[in-house]
């Protein structure tokens, strides 16, 4: 067929061939990246890493035309006005979980399947995001927190605004899949996106504790999955990781994301002023706490996954774990001196 090399039409195609050549990196640039794609990083990041780069497409039987066509309803469904929750965090998360399945301790463990729901979900998993937290729609009795009874609303709504989009005839990529992989890659992505709901984050990572202690264990420190609970497991552990990556890139990336999630949180506050409600933690404009928080999202969060992380993918994520390290020196030696003991 005739599209587009990258997916999408660009301007400057040797600048855009040279940041593919660097898709494979843990430093990839998204911000520079959304710019290169004239504005389509999640089209373009999707096409190039399932067509391109593991041919996942065609393993499928998967249309091209319709999977780019499905792709550009998908992205339009992020919300640009979102200054974090918006089609380049997708991107992002997709192309982080490509360079974590690039790992060869993990690449021999995971069928194409499972690679391709892992990627696919993370390229959706934020999708139609409103820019608010779970907790700010069941405050307010949004119609999405009685739709789903307070219960992992967000990542339950991003799932079934892309399933129901696949069920439109020009948009259903997914036809030429057969009925028994179609089901398990829909049962797959369904169970990766519910991971990546916060309030899942302890149970999750005891659990993923648990199965690499085991695997190492058993089979002398290499990484064996025998049951599909364990593999989702260590796909729900890769995918919430990426999701929540931020601190471990390059720190101008790490800042910008910082800038980007503080003024989502700020815009959510500036509602719950509006709206005489407390206001959630991290979202009052009026009483900044940016460094306290990251570290502390770091030392309590951040680090103890990834640090499993880079257990589970030993000798790989060393690289991670030293630029969390650093980063969380940046933020840590800006925590402002508080005038007077705070007992708040
Ligand atoms: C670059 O900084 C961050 C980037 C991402 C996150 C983060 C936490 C959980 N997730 C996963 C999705 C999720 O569950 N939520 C619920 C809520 C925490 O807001 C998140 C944005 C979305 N993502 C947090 C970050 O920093 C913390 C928040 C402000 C200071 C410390
Ligand atoms: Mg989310
Ligand atoms: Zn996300």
């Amino acid at each position: 067929g005739n599209l587009p090399k990258f997916g999408v039409e660009v301007e400057d195609e040797d600048a855009m061939s040279l940041m593919v050549s660097q898709i494979n990196t843990w430093n990839f640039d998204l911000f520079k990246f959304a710019v290169i794609s004239k504005d389509h990083p999640l089209v373009s990041m999707a096409y190039v890493i399932l067509q391109s780069e593991r041919n996942l497409l065609r393993s499928y039987n998967v249309d091209p035309p319709t999977f780019i066509k499905y792709m550009f309803v998908i992205e339009a469904n992020y919300h640009k006005t979102n200054p974090y929750h918006n089609a380049t965090h997708g991107a992002d998360v997709m192309q982080s979980c490509h360079v974590l399945l690039g790992y060869s301790v993990v690449e021999q463990v995971f069928t194409d399947l499972e690679v391709f729901a892992a990627l696919f979900a993370s390229a959706i998993h934020d999708v139609d995001h409103p820019g608010l937290s779970n907790q700010f729609l069941s405050n307010t009795s949004n119609e999405l927190a009685i739709l789903y009874n307070d219960h992992a609303v967000l990542e339950n709504h991003h799932l079934a605004t892309a399933f129901k989009f696949l069920q439109e005839d020009e948009l259903n990529w997914a036809s030429g899949m057969d009925d028994k992989q179609r089901q398990l890659f829909r049962k797959m992505v369904i169970d990766l996106v519910l991971a990546t709901d916060m309030s899942k984050h302890l149970s999750l990572l005891a659990d993923i504790k648990t199965t690499v202690e085991s695997s190492k264990v058993a089979h002398n420190g290499k990484l064996v999955l025998e049951s599909y609970n364990e593999r989702m497991l260590v796909l729900q552990g890769i995918v919430h990781s990426c999701d929540i990556s931020s601190a471990t890139k390059a720190l101008p990336i790490y800042k910008a994301w910082t800038e980007r999630i503080i003024e989502e949180f700020y815009q959510q506050g500036d509602r719950e002023r509006d709206l005489g409600l407390n206001l959630s933690p991290m979202c009052d404009r009026q009483n900044p706490s940016i460094e306290k928080s990251q570290v502390g999202f770091i030392d309590f969060i951040v680090l103890p996954l990834w640090e499993t992380l880079g257990e589970l993918m030993f000798p790989y994520c060393q690289e991670m774990l030293s630029q969390l390290n650093e980063n969380r020196m940046y933020y840590f030696s800006r925590i402002p001196e508080s005038p007077r003991c705070s007992i708040t």
